[in-house]
Protein backbone atom coordinates (compact mmCIF):
# COMPACT_ATOMS: atom_id res chain seq x y z
CA UNK A 1 0.00 0.00 0.00
CA UNK A 2 1.46 3.49 -1.25
CA UNK A 3 2.32 5.71 2.31
CA UNK A 4 1.38 9.26 2.70
CA UNK A 5 3.42 11.18 5.25
CA UNK A 6 2.27 14.94 6.26
CA UNK A 7 4.75 16.72 8.28
CA UNK A 8 4.34 19.93 10.02
CA UNK A 9 2.21 21.54 6.99
CA UNK A 10 1.55 25.12 6.95
CA UNK A 11 -0.09 27.17 3.91
CA UNK A 12 -1.95 30.35 3.50
CA UNK A 13 -3.21 31.87 0.04
CA UNK A 14 -2.67 35.55 1.61
CA UNK A 15 0.30 35.40 4.13
CA UNK A 16 -1.62 37.66 6.68
CA UNK A 17 -4.52 34.50 6.76
CA UNK A 18 -3.00 31.03 7.52
CA UNK A 19 -5.20 28.22 6.17
CA UNK A 20 -3.34 25.05 7.38
CA UNK A 21 -1.52 25.59 10.62
CA UNK A 22 0.79 22.63 11.32
CA UNK A 23 -0.87 19.40 10.52
CA UNK A 24 0.55 15.96 11.40
CA UNK A 25 -0.84 13.22 9.82
CA UNK A 26 -0.21 9.63 8.56
CA UNK A 27 -2.68 8.06 6.06
CA UNK A 28 -2.52 4.11 6.82
CA UNK A 29 -4.84 1.39 5.58
CA UNK A 30 -7.54 2.65 7.25
CA UNK A 31 -10.67 4.13 5.23
CA UNK A 32 -9.81 8.11 6.03
CA UNK A 33 -12.75 10.37 6.56
CA UNK A 34 -11.93 13.86 7.02
CA UNK A 35 -14.45 16.48 8.44
CA UNK A 36 -14.65 19.93 9.90
CA UNK A 37 -16.89 22.54 9.41
CA UNK A 38 -17.16 25.05 6.26
CA UNK A 39 -13.57 27.01 5.79
CA UNK A 40 -11.52 24.51 8.01
CA UNK A 41 -9.02 23.86 5.03
CA UNK A 42 -10.25 20.36 4.29
CA UNK A 43 -10.19 21.26 0.14
CA UNK A 44 -6.79 22.81 0.68
CA UNK A 45 -5.32 20.10 2.42
CA UNK A 46 -6.25 17.34 -0.04
CA UNK A 47 -5.20 20.21 -3.02
CA UNK A 48 -1.42 20.19 -1.41
CA UNK A 49 -1.59 16.58 -0.82
CA UNK A 50 -2.67 16.39 -4.65
CA UNK A 51 0.15 19.04 -5.89
CA UNK A 52 -2.03 21.16 -6.82
CA UNK A 53 -0.78 23.99 -4.27
CA UNK A 54 2.61 23.62 -2.83
CA UNK A 55 2.99 24.01 1.03
CA UNK A 56 4.66 27.47 2.80
CA UNK A 57 6.68 24.91 5.09
CA UNK A 58 6.46 21.18 6.00
CA UNK A 59 6.53 18.20 3.87
CA UNK A 60 4.26 15.67 2.52
CA UNK A 61 6.16 12.65 1.99
CA UNK A 62 4.78 10.01 -0.52
CA UNK A 63 6.51 6.57 -0.36
CA UNK A 64 9.30 8.20 1.40
CA UNK A 65 9.89 10.79 -1.42
CA UNK A 66 9.29 14.55 -1.20
CA UNK A 67 6.11 16.10 -3.23
CA UNK A 68 8.24 19.10 -4.14
CA UNK A 69 10.74 17.12 -5.71
CA UNK A 70 7.86 15.09 -8.05
CA UNK A 71 6.08 16.45 -11.14
CA UNK A 72 3.17 16.68 -12.03
CA UNK A 73 2.82 13.64 -14.08
CA UNK A 74 4.51 11.11 -10.92
CA UNK A 75 2.17 12.72 -8.59
CA UNK A 76 -0.87 11.85 -11.19
CA UNK A 77 0.01 8.51 -11.25
CA UNK A 78 -0.31 7.52 -7.79
CA UNK A 79 -2.84 10.14 -6.21
CA UNK A 80 -6.26 10.80 -7.76
CA UNK A 81 -8.30 13.36 -6.51
CA UNK A 82 -12.05 13.47 -7.23
CA UNK A 83 -13.07 17.27 -7.19
CA UNK A 84 -15.99 18.19 -4.93
CA UNK A 85 -17.90 20.24 -8.15
CA UNK A 86 -17.43 18.06 -11.26
CA UNK A 87 -17.62 20.39 -13.71
CA UNK A 88 -14.06 21.59 -12.76
CA UNK A 89 -13.12 17.94 -14.20
CA UNK A 90 -15.28 17.42 -17.11
CA UNK A 91 -14.30 19.25 -20.33
CA UNK A 92 -14.88 16.62 -23.34
CA UNK A 93 -18.14 16.40 -25.06
CA UNK A 94 -18.44 12.40 -24.64
CA UNK A 95 -19.09 10.77 -21.41
CA UNK A 96 -16.48 8.02 -22.65
CA UNK A 97 -13.93 10.72 -24.01
CA UNK A 98 -14.10 12.30 -20.30
CA UNK A 99 -13.42 9.47 -18.73
CA UNK A 100 -10.40 8.69 -20.91
CA UNK A 101 -8.61 11.80 -20.35
CA UNK A 102 -7.29 10.72 -17.13
CA UNK A 103 -5.97 7.32 -18.59
CA UNK A 104 -4.34 8.76 -21.00
CA UNK A 105 -2.88 11.53 -19.84
CA UNK A 106 -1.10 8.91 -17.38
CA UNK A 107 0.05 6.36 -20.49
CA UNK A 108 -2.33 4.14 -21.20
CA UNK A 109 -2.77 3.27 -24.61
CA UNK A 110 -6.15 3.98 -26.37
CA UNK A 111 -7.46 0.51 -26.13
CA UNK A 112 -6.50 0.31 -22.23
CA UNK A 113 -8.09 3.43 -21.69
CA UNK A 114 -10.93 2.89 -23.31
CA UNK A 115 -11.28 -0.80 -21.74
CA UNK A 116 -10.29 0.89 -18.25
CA UNK A 117 -13.05 3.24 -18.37
CA UNK A 118 -15.96 1.41 -19.48
CA UNK A 119 -14.89 -1.12 -16.78
CA UNK A 120 -15.19 2.40 -13.97
CA UNK A 121 -18.55 3.40 -15.66
CA UNK A 122 -20.07 0.11 -15.32
CA UNK A 123 -18.47 0.06 -11.60
CA UNK A 124 -20.39 3.62 -10.81
CA UNK A 125 -23.59 2.21 -12.74
CA UNK A 126 -22.65 4.01 -15.98
CA UNK A 127 -22.43 1.96 -18.35
CA UNK A 128 -24.83 2.46 -21.56
CA UNK A 129 -24.15 6.75 -21.32
CA UNK A 130 -20.42 6.72 -22.80
CA UNK A 131 -21.79 8.83 -26.31
CA UNK A 132 -23.93 10.94 -24.25
CA UNK A 133 -22.97 14.66 -23.69
CA UNK A 134 -22.41 14.68 -19.71
CA UNK A 135 -24.41 17.91 -19.52
CA UNK A 136 -27.17 15.86 -20.70
CA UNK A 137 -26.51 14.42 -17.47
CA UNK A 138 -27.56 15.67 -13.82
CA UNK A 139 -25.32 16.50 -11.37
CA UNK A 140 -24.98 13.34 -9.35
CA UNK A 141 -23.83 11.95 -12.79
CA UNK A 142 -21.59 13.92 -13.59
CA UNK A 143 -20.35 13.45 -9.80
CA UNK A 144 -19.98 9.57 -10.80
CA UNK A 145 -18.62 10.73 -14.06
CA UNK A 146 -15.60 12.67 -12.58
CA UNK A 147 -15.30 9.93 -10.16
CA UNK A 148 -14.99 6.83 -12.87
CA UNK A 149 -12.17 8.96 -14.68
CA UNK A 150 -10.47 9.11 -10.98
CA UNK A 151 -11.34 5.18 -10.90
CA UNK A 152 -9.78 4.10 -14.41
CA UNK A 153 -6.53 5.80 -13.74
CA UNK A 154 -5.47 3.14 -10.77
CA UNK A 155 -4.29 5.27 -8.48
CA UNK A 156 -3.09 3.55 -5.64
CA UNK A 157 -4.11 6.81 -3.35
CA UNK A 158 -7.72 8.10 -4.18
CA UNK A 159 -8.96 10.98 -2.55
CA UNK A 160 -12.69 12.19 -2.46
CA UNK A 161 -13.82 15.68 -2.02
CA UNK A 162 -17.57 15.24 -0.95
CA UNK A 163 -18.53 12.59 -2.59
CA UNK A 164 -22.16 12.12 -1.43
CA UNK A 165 -23.09 15.78 -1.29
CA UNK A 166 -26.09 15.82 -4.41
CA UNK A 167 -26.17 11.80 -4.15
CA UNK A 168 -29.55 10.20 -3.36
CA UNK A 169 -29.54 6.84 -1.27
CA UNK A 170 -28.93 4.54 -4.09
CA UNK A 171 -25.67 6.82 -5.32
CA UNK A 172 -24.53 6.67 -1.42
CA UNK A 173 -24.78 2.92 -2.09
CA UNK A 174 -22.77 2.83 -5.03
CA UNK A 175 -20.25 5.28 -3.53
CA UNK A 176 -19.97 3.06 -0.17
CA UNK A 177 -19.32 -0.25 -2.57
CA UNK A 178 -16.42 1.88 -4.64
CA UNK A 179 -14.60 3.13 -1.70
CA UNK A 180 -15.05 -0.43 0.48
CA UNK A 181 -13.62 -2.01 -3.32
CA UNK A 182 -10.88 0.41 -3.23
CA UNK A 183 -9.46 -0.98 0.12
CA UNK A 184 -10.08 -4.36 -0.50
CA UNK A 185 -7.83 -3.78 -3.47
CA UNK A 186 -5.18 -2.17 -1.02
CA UNK A 187 -5.44 1.23 -1.99
CA UNK A 188 -5.58 4.30 0.35
CA UNK A 189 -8.24 6.28 0.77
CA UNK A 190 -8.96 9.01 2.43
CA UNK A 191 -12.52 11.07 1.84
CA UNK A 192 -13.81 15.12 3.11
CA UNK A 193 -17.17 14.52 4.06
CA UNK A 194 -20.01 16.77 5.37
CA UNK A 195 -22.58 13.64 6.03
CA UNK A 196 -21.58 12.24 9.63
CA UNK A 197 -23.95 9.42 8.97
CA UNK A 198 -22.01 8.46 5.68
CA UNK A 199 -19.07 8.76 7.23
CA UNK A 200 -19.27 6.77 10.78
CA UNK A 201 -20.78 3.82 8.35
CA UNK A 202 -17.82 3.71 5.77
CA UNK A 203 -15.09 4.95 7.63
CA UNK A 204 -12.82 3.27 9.97
CA UNK A 205 -10.66 6.41 10.74
CA UNK A 206 -11.65 9.81 11.45
CA UNK A 207 -9.58 13.19 11.11
CA UNK A 208 -10.97 16.47 12.75
CA UNK A 209 -10.15 19.90 11.25
CA UNK A 210 -10.60 23.00 13.00
CA UNK A 211 -9.54 25.98 11.90
CA UNK A 212 -7.06 24.69 10.10
CA UNK A 213 -5.69 22.72 12.99
CA UNK A 214 -6.00 18.73 13.58
CA UNK A 215 -8.76 18.87 16.47
CA UNK A 216 -8.89 15.02 16.59
CA UNK A 217 -7.96 11.82 15.09
CA UNK A 218 -8.81 8.30 15.81
CA UNK A 219 -10.93 5.31 15.25
CA UNK A 220 -14.20 6.46 14.00
CA UNK A 221 -16.29 5.00 17.41
CA UNK A 222 -13.45 7.27 19.68
CA UNK A 223 -13.91 10.26 17.36
CA UNK A 224 -17.67 10.29 17.12
CA UNK A 225 -18.02 9.52 20.54
CA UNK A 226 -16.18 12.72 21.93
CA UNK A 227 -19.65 15.14 21.76
CA UNK A 228 -18.15 18.04 23.29
CA UNK A 229 -14.65 18.21 21.26
CA UNK A 230 -16.94 17.82 18.27
CA UNK A 231 -19.48 20.67 19.13
CA UNK A 232 -16.07 23.11 19.77
CA UNK A 233 -15.52 22.02 15.91
CA UNK A 234 -19.11 22.43 15.15
CA UNK A 235 -19.49 19.47 14.30
CA UNK A 236 -23.01 17.24 15.46
CA UNK A 237 -22.58 13.16 16.07
CA UNK A 238 -24.17 10.69 13.71
CA UNK A 239 -27.97 10.42 14.12
CA UNK A 240 -27.59 6.52 15.22
CA UNK A 241 -25.13 7.41 17.78
CA UNK A 242 -27.25 10.49 19.51
CA UNK A 243 -30.86 8.23 18.94
CA UNK A 244 -28.44 5.51 20.90
CA UNK A 245 -27.50 7.86 23.67
CA UNK A 246 -30.93 9.03 23.90
CA UNK A 247 -32.55 5.21 24.42
CA UNK A 248 -29.73 4.97 26.94
CA UNK A 249 -27.98 2.12 25.02
CA UNK A 250 -24.16 1.53 25.82
CA UNK A 251 -21.39 1.29 23.21
CA UNK A 252 -20.78 4.43 21.06
CA UNK A 253 -22.97 2.66 18.07
CA UNK A 254 -21.98 4.58 14.85
CA UNK A 255 -24.92 2.87 12.54
CA UNK A 256 -28.50 2.38 12.11
CA UNK A 257 -28.01 -1.38 11.90
CA UNK A 258 -25.66 -1.40 15.36
CA UNK A 259 -28.66 0.54 17.08
CA UNK A 260 -31.17 -1.85 15.57
CA UNK A 261 -29.33 -5.09 16.60
CA UNK A 262 -28.91 -3.58 19.88
CA UNK A 263 -32.72 -3.53 20.60
CA UNK A 264 -33.38 -6.81 18.95
CA UNK A 265 -30.99 -8.09 21.87
CA UNK A 266 -32.56 -9.10 25.00
CA UNK A 267 -32.36 -6.10 27.82
CA UNK A 268 -29.35 -6.78 30.34
CA UNK A 269 -30.67 -6.69 33.53
CA UNK A 270 -29.21 -5.47 36.46
CA UNK A 271 -26.98 -7.94 38.45
N1 LIG B 1 -8.36 30.02 -3.99
C1 LIG B 1 -8.47 30.60 -2.79
N2 LIG B 1 -7.98 31.87 -2.58
C2 LIG B 1 -8.06 32.46 -1.37
N3 LIG B 1 -8.65 31.89 -0.29
C3 LIG B 1 -9.16 30.66 -0.44
C4 LIG B 1 -9.10 29.96 -1.69
N4 LIG B 1 -9.70 28.74 -1.53
C5 LIG B 1 -10.11 28.69 -0.24
N5 LIG B 1 -9.78 29.83 0.41
C6 LIG B 1 -10.04 30.13 1.83
O1 LIG B 1 -9.33 29.17 2.61
C7 LIG B 1 -10.10 28.77 3.74
C8 LIG B 1 -10.24 27.25 3.73
O2 LIG B 1 -11.03 26.89 2.59
P1 LIG B 1 -11.24 25.37 2.18
O3 LIG B 1 -12.07 25.36 0.94
O4 LIG B 1 -9.95 24.66 2.18
O5 LIG B 1 -12.10 24.85 3.43
P2 LIG B 1 -13.05 23.57 3.53
O6 LIG B 1 -12.89 23.04 4.90
O7 LIG B 1 -12.79 22.64 2.39
O8 LIG B 1 -14.49 24.23 3.36
P3 LIG B 1 -15.84 23.61 2.70
O9 LIG B 1 -16.29 22.55 3.65
O10 LIG B 1 -16.75 24.79 2.66
O11 LIG B 1 -15.48 23.08 1.34
C9 LIG B 1 -11.43 29.52 3.65
O12 LIG B 1 -11.35 30.65 4.47
C10 LIG B 1 -11.52 29.90 2.19
O13 LIG B 1 -12.25 31.10 2.03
Amino acid sequence: MSKLEIEKLHFAYDKATPVIKGIDLKLDNRKTAIIGQNGSGKTTFVKLLKGLLRPDSGRILLDGTDLATMTVAQIAKRIGLVFQNPDDQIFKSTVLDEVMVGPLNIGQSMDEARASSRAALARVQLAGVEQVNPYDLNLAQRKMVALASILAMDTPIVIFDEPTMGQDMAGKAIIKKVIEDLQAEGKAVLCILHDMDFAAAVFERVVVFSQGHLLLEGDAREVFSQKERLQQAYLDQPQAMKIAHALGIPGNLLTVEEVEDALARPPQLPK
